[in-house]
C-alpha cells in the first residue's frame, strides 16, 4: 500500500539549544516503525530536507521505516546561524540535540554530500548512536586528486549565495545533474521562491565562507574509526564534489562499498531515485 505524504502534513518544528543558543529547527517526520533513517541535506542555496529527498521518502516508509528529514541550522525553515568552524561539526551537534530531544536512541543516516560529511562528524562523535550509514556525493572535505579544487560546481553555488538571481540559479543546476531534463521552470521557480524567502540564509552562507573558507574538514585520517556498514554512493559525472573523493571513503572506512551512476551528477539520489531506493532499502535490509 503506497502511503500519500506531503510537506505540510510532516512538517514539524523543535527547539534545540546549539552551543548556547537557542535554534529553532525544521524537521519532516515521515511513517512509523521501530528503525528510523534521518537524511541530511546538502549545502546549496534554497536546499532543505524536502527539496534534496522527495523522492526518496515514501519507498522507506512503505518499507516500515521512520523517516526524517532534518533541515540543518541556516537552511530553509530552520533558523538563520553563521558558521566560523566545521560546519559538518556544527550539523552534527543539532543532530545530536534533535536526536535526543526525540528520543530517538539509534539511527541510520543517509546524507547527500554536506549531509554526508554532517553524518560522517556525527558517527565520529556518536558511534552508538548510528546503525548504518548511506553517503552520496559527500562524506568528508578535502581536495580531489584528479580535480582542480574548488569544483566548478562549488564556484558556481558560492557565486549564487552572493547573487541570487534565476540565471545564476540555471548555471549552477545545469551542472549539478548529468541530465538537464527534468529541471523544469516550476522547479527552478520553487527553488528561486525558497531561497528569496530567506535572504539571511543567504548572507549568512557568505559571512560563514568569510570567517571559515574550509566550512568541511578532511576527516581521512580518522574514517578508520567509523566501524558502522556504510553505502557510499556516487554520480560518476559529479561536478561538486569529485567521484574520488567515493574512493577515497571506502579506502578509510573498513565495513564499506562503492556504487558509481554512469550518467549522474551531484544528486544520484533524484536522478536515479527508483534504483536508488531499491538500493539503500536492500543495504539497510540485509
Ligand atoms: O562543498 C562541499 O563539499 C559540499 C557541497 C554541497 O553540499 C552541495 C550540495 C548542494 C545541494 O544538495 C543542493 O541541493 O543545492
Amino acid at each position: 500500500m503506497s502511503i500519500n505524504i506531503t510537506e505540510a502534513d510532516s512538517s514539524h518544528f523543535i527547539d534545540i539549544t546549539l552551543d548556547g543558543q537557542p535554534l529553532k529547527l525544521h524537521y519532516n517526520d515521515c511513517g512509523e516503525g521501530s528503525e528510523t533513517v534521518v537524511m541530511l541535506h546538502g549545502s546549496g542555496p534554497g536546499a532543505s530536507g524536502w527539496a534534496n529527498f522527495n523522492r526518496n521518502i515514501e519507498p522507506l516508509v512503505n518499507a516500515g521505516y521512520r523517516v526524517i528529514l532534518l533541515d540543518c541550522p541556516g537552511w530553509s525553515k530552520s533558523d538563520s546561524i553563521v558558521c566560523t568552524s566545521s560546519r559538518s561539526d556544527l550539523n552534527a551537534r543539532a543532530l545530536k540535540e534533535v536526536v535526543d530531544a526525540l528520543g530517538l536512541d539509534k539511527i541510520h543516516i543517509l546524507g547527500n554530500s554536506m549531509g554526508g560529511h554532517s553524518a560522517v562528524a556525527f558517527t565520529l562523535e556518536n558511534p552508538e548512536r548510528v546503525g548504518k550509514l548511506v553517503l552520496m556525493g559527500g562524506g568528508t572535505g578535502g581536495a580531489s586528486l584528479f580535480t582542480p579544487m574548488p569544483a566548478e560546481g562549488i564556484k558556481l553555488l558560492q557565486g549564487l549565495y552572493r547573487a541570487p538571481t534565476i540565471e545564476n540559479l540555471k548555471k549552477m543546476m545545469s551542472v549539478f545533474v548529468f541530465d538537464t531534463g527534468d529541471l523544469t521552470e516550476e522547479l527552478f521557480q520553487a527553488r528561486l521562491d525558497n531561497m528569496l524567502k530567506r535572504r539571511d540564509h543567504l548572507e549568512n552562507f557568505v559571512k560563514s565562507l568569510e570567517a571559515n573558507p574550509k566550512q568541511f574538514p578532511d576527516f581521512s585520517p580518522r574514517l578508520p574509526e567509523i566501524k558502522q556498514q556504510t553505502l557510499v554512493i556516487w554520480g560518476r559525472n559529479d561536478r561538486f564534489v569529485p567521484m574520488d573523493t567515493g574512493l577515497r571513503l571506502i579506502a578509510g572506512i573498513p565495513n564499506s562499498e562503492l556504487h558509481i551512476f554512469n550518467q549522474c551528477g551531484h544528486w544520484a539520489q533524484w536522478e536515479h531515485a527508483d534504483k536508488f531506493n531499491r538500493m539503500v532499502l536492500d543495504f539497510l535490509q540485509h
